[in-house]
């Protein structure tokens, strides 16, 4: 047979990933035209504006360099999907939140009816390709959905190809992948499409670095490797317990663990717990496919990772309110950082999040101030979007415009996302602005302790117990 040459790709889903994904993927393949489509107007309007829906350093080239060119973002899904002879499926795989497997399982709703809208409105054989996060067997229905939807001579071959960039770093990850992974089936047809798909990140992706194995494997693989880079936080982040109780400190031991080779040294900061949209819920997910194929004890495993997240966010929380001499009611207390990670205005499972809603419930005045994200998200994220009334906490709360207005008469700064700017505050204007005993809680282990002693704060850093 003769190979399959992609003209047009379509993207379902113009979200973190599926919009950088495919705009890289215009940029660095100029022939090819690409069409992210998505159900939400107000995200696609914004990336059709000056001013798009996400933030990620280096994205707003790529996007102007390639809009309208053959790069295009649409609502019109139908459309984008009958033109194309690739798609990728790139939609929101969250937790689910009810039913059987509820707190655990992958929501694969969206994926589902993206799939079966691909089904209804092909006249033509598409390749299909997962994007999105799911579940190991997934494929499988999705060959079913897509067969028993299809039209008659429309057939469809579907790939795995798990997405592993981070945020804040999108772009150079996609640029310079450690390495793209392609799932297919063994068979002719299916080879015959994962070499398509290779021949796309060929255009910059070493040949060496792009990995074809099975799909379970691929899609096992995603779970995988999100899981044991959060494994890697958990325990460095139980490991900084130890060190704050005794007199060892957290980067000293860090970087001694991480000079061994087979170990290496990155991913291992720790921190107030990870956040964003995909480490809790991934290994949730792999948590309740270790159930449901009877391996509890798998299960327990992973699901200690996730505890002890909680634990790490917990603890840090509790720090301050011990540390402010067992009680905050009333006093005021800086937050300063508001996303999961500096270089992103997303705040999905942000640890703030949590410290936050525990400072509140311990009755303290929280100011709050984060360079990219809005003030209504932070209110969406307080209330859960609207679950818990925002009335009751509004006379508590105050949203700042700069770290400094932040901190003005705060009896604690707690820094919990690690933006660069913190570092370069002027730290001692804030000090004389600030109450005596001047505390600062670095989650980050980010700030320059020494230099902020100097000046007078009294400092609590993660992993550090300060013991002579
Ligand atoms: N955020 C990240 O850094 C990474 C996310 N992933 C995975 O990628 C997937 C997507 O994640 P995000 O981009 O963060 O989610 P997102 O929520 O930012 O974007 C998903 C988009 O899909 C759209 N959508 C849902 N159903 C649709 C349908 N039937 N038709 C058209 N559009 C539809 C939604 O409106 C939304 O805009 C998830 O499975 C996630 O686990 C993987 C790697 C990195
Ligand atoms: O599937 C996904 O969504 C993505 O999840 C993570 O990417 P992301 O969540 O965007 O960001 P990370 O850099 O992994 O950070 C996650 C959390 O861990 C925290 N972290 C990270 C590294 C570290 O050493 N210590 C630490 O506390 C970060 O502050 C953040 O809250 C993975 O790194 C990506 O490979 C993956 O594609």
């Amino acid at each position: 047979m003769a190979p399959i040459t992609v003209k047009k790709i379509c993207c379902i889903g113009a979200g973190y990933v599926g919009g950088p994904t495919c705009a890289v993927i215009a940029l660095k393949c100029p022939n090819i035209i690409v069409t992210i489509v998505d159900l939400n107007q107000a995200r696609i309007d914004a990336w059709n504006s000056d001013n798009l829906p996400i933030y990620e350093p280096g994205l707003d080239e790529v996007v102007k360099a390639r809009r309208g060119k053959n790069l295009f973002f649409s609502t019109d899904v139908d459309k984008a999907i009958a033109e194309a002879d690739l798609i990728f499926v790139s939609v929101n795989t969250p937790t689910k939140k009810s039913g059987i497997g509820a707190g655990f399982a992958a929501d694969l709703n969206y994926l589902q009816l993206a799939t079966r809208r691909i089904a209804e409105v092909s006249t033509s054989s598409k390749i299909v390709v997962e994007k999105s996060t799911v579940p190991c067997r997934t494929a499988e229905s999705m060959r079913t959905i897509l067969e028993a939807n299809s039209k008659p001579g429309c057939h469809f071959q579907i790939l795995s190809n798990p997405e592993f960039l981070a945020e804040g770093t999108a772009i150079q990850d996609l640029f310079a992948p450690d390495r793209v992974l392609i799932g297919s089936l063994q068979t002719d047809e299916g080879l015959d499409a994962c070499k398509a798909l290779m021949s796309v990140y060929s255009n910059w992706v070493p040949t060496e670095r792009i990995l074809t194995v099975g799909l379970w494997s691929s899609e096992l693989s995603k779970l995988a490797a999100n899981a044991m880079l959060a494994q890697r936080i958990s325990s460095v982040n139980a490991l900084s317990a130890i060190c704050e109780a005794t007199g060892a400190n957290i980067d000293e031991v860090a970087f001694a663990v991480g000079k061994d080779s087979r170990m290496g040294s990155k991913f291992l900061k720790a921190s107030v717990g990870f956040g964003g949209s995909c480490f809790q819920k991934d290994i949730l997910n792999l948590v309740y496919l270790s159930e449901s194929l009877h391996l509890p004890e798998v299960a327990k495993y992973w699901r200690a990772v996730v505890e002890m997240n909680e634990y790490q966010k917990d603890r840090f929380a509790h720090k301050v309110v011990e540390t402010l001499f067992n009680t905050i009611t009333g006093k005021k207390i800086a937050i300063l950082g508001w996303a999961f990670k500096k270089d992103t205005g997303d705040t999905r499972e942000s640890p703030s999040i949590s410290i936050a809603n525990h400072f509140l419930s311990e009755k303290a005045r929280v100011t709050l101030y984060d360079p990219q994200v809005t003030e209504s998200q932070i209110w969406l994220d307080l209330t859960n979007y609207g679950e818990v009334p925002a009335e009751p906490i509004k006379p508590h709360v105050t949203i700042c415009e700069s770290a400094e207005e932040a901190c003005k008469g705060a009896e604690a700064i707690v820094v919990c996302t690690e933006w660069d700017e913190f570092k370069t505050l002027d730290w001692e204007k804030i000090y004389k602005n600030c109450p005596r005993p001047a505390f600062v809680f670095d989650g980050r282990l980010m700030l320059d302790r020494k230099a902020l002693q100097k000046i007078g704060f009294s400092v609590v850093t993660i992993g550090s117990g300060d013991r002579p």
